[in-house]
């Protein structure tokens, strides 16, 4: 590339806002393709994962590129349940943080705390940070339940290393296994939020990165780009909205005076899927298992009148957010821990992210065209 090229000095610049259609980098971790409507984990069907896959099964196959062998998965489960208590340290900062906070702000202050006692955060080696990535993996869950069971006014719940990580996240978070249904659907949930190529948290964990910071200084990064409501924000926005409209009978008029007063539709849209997402039909299937199991038509109700409204009134289709939210909701999880359960799930998709981009490293620094004032003097 030309000096020229690098700093675009004899170019003239094409902005390109929102880098919406720039091609950033490749990267081999997942493939969105809106075309088919598909969504790929290291060439597998997302769906297919959801069916027959633990949640560690995919981080492993995430991080390492192939599903793990019975004796990979049993070695990763080992080394993911010594690690699952809340260390000390943590709860204290935890603790410091007020429950007028948002809780991806005590998640942002835990993780950063975590690193910060890390004797090896500054070892980027692959294997370092695959360590550093199984004991994200392991912690964010005591965290997450704690930040709830603190703000209910209730105990911490020591985890328990006979369960598995979906069920002993709900044991920490609720002091019970719920039903195998419950479990399912939180399984489920967690394989379709675990990644999504380059959306905004993972790019910026990407760019992190690429200064050669720490990886947990990128997942700090990544937590934040995660709570904007245009992002992993929106799955607790749509619990918001189901609550402002009520009953199913009042969505279409409440959709009418949003459209009017110009507000986006929490739960819509995408940046990337234009004829809907493709994680959408498994989220609601496992939401209609659980609208059967809590007995909540009208919530399905609301759902669906909802949809209906937004699809005739604008052609823009429901993404992961719309089925997750009230998913979390029959779940028990308060609304402000939805999108904290969204940065459990993606950390596997950051961490391999992170990973790849060390290996084959190059800063990312894009140019900006300056439409300031120009030049003048004192
Ligand atoms: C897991 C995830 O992070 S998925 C995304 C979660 N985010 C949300 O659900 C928030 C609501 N959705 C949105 O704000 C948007 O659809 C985004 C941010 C996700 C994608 O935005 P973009 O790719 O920039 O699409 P853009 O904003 O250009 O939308 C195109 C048009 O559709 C409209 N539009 C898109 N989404 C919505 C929406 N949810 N409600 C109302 N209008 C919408 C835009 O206003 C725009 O209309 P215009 O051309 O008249 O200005
Ligand atoms: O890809 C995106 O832009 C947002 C998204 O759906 C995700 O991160 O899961």
């Amino acid at each position: 590339m030309s000096q020229a090229e690098k700093t675009g000095a004899q170019t003239e610049p094409e902005i390109r806002k929102g880098l919406v259609g720039v091609v950033a980098d490749a990267t081999a971790i997942s493939k969105v393709n809106p075309e088919s409507n598909s969504l790929l984990y290291r060439g597998y069907p997302v769906q297919e994962l959801a069916a027959r896959c633990s949640f560690e099964e995919v981080a492993y196959l995430l991080w390492h590129g192939e599903l793990p062998t019975p004796e990979q998965l049993s070695s990763l489960e080992a080394a993911g349940r010594g690690q699952r208590a809340l260390a000390d340290n943590v709860r204290a900062a935890v603790d410091l943080v007020p429950t007028t906070a948002h809780p991806m702000d005590v998640l942002r202050t835990a993780v950063s705390v975590i690193g910060a006692a890390d004797p090896a955060a500054e070892d980027s080696s692959p294997q370092a940070n695959l360590d550093k990535s199984v004991r994200l993996l392991s912690q964010i869950p005591a965290v997450v339940a704690y930040d709830q069971r603190r703000r209910r006014g209730q105990e911490l719940v020591p985890p328990r290393e006979d369960l598995g990580y979906v069920e002993n996240f709900l044991h920490m978070t609720f002091g019970e296994v719920p039903d195998a249904v419950v479990v399912d659907a939180f399984r489920v949930s967690l394989i379709l939020y675990a990644e999504h190529s380059f959306n905004a948290s993972t790019f910026t964990a990407r760019v992190i990165t690429s200064t050669l910071a720490d990886l947990y200084s990128a997942v700090v990064g990544a937590i934040g780009a995660l709570k904007g409501p245009l992002h992993g924000g929106a799955n607790e926005a749509v619990m918001h909205v189901f609550e402002e409209i009520g009953d199913a009978e009042k969505a279409e008029a409440w959709l009418e005076q949003a459209l009017a007063d110009k507000r986006k539709i929490m739960g819509f849209g995408h940046r990337v899927y234009k004829h809907g997402d493709s994680r959408v039909p498994t989220m609601k299937a496992a939401l209609d298992t659980l609208v059967e199991h809590y007995d909540r038509p009208d919530l399905a109700a609301l759902y669906d009148n909802l949809e209906a409204a937004m699809t005739s009134r604008k052609s823009i289709l429901p993404n992961l957010d719309y089925p997750s939210g009230p998913a979390y909701h029959l779940m028990g999880f308060d609304t402000a821990t939805f999108t904290p359960l969204f940065v459990a799930a993606r950390v596997t998709g950051w961490t391999a992210h992170i990973m790849e981009q060390l290996a084959d490293n190059a800063l990312i620094r894009p140019l900006s065209a300056y439409d300031g004032p120009p030049e003048r003097h004192l």
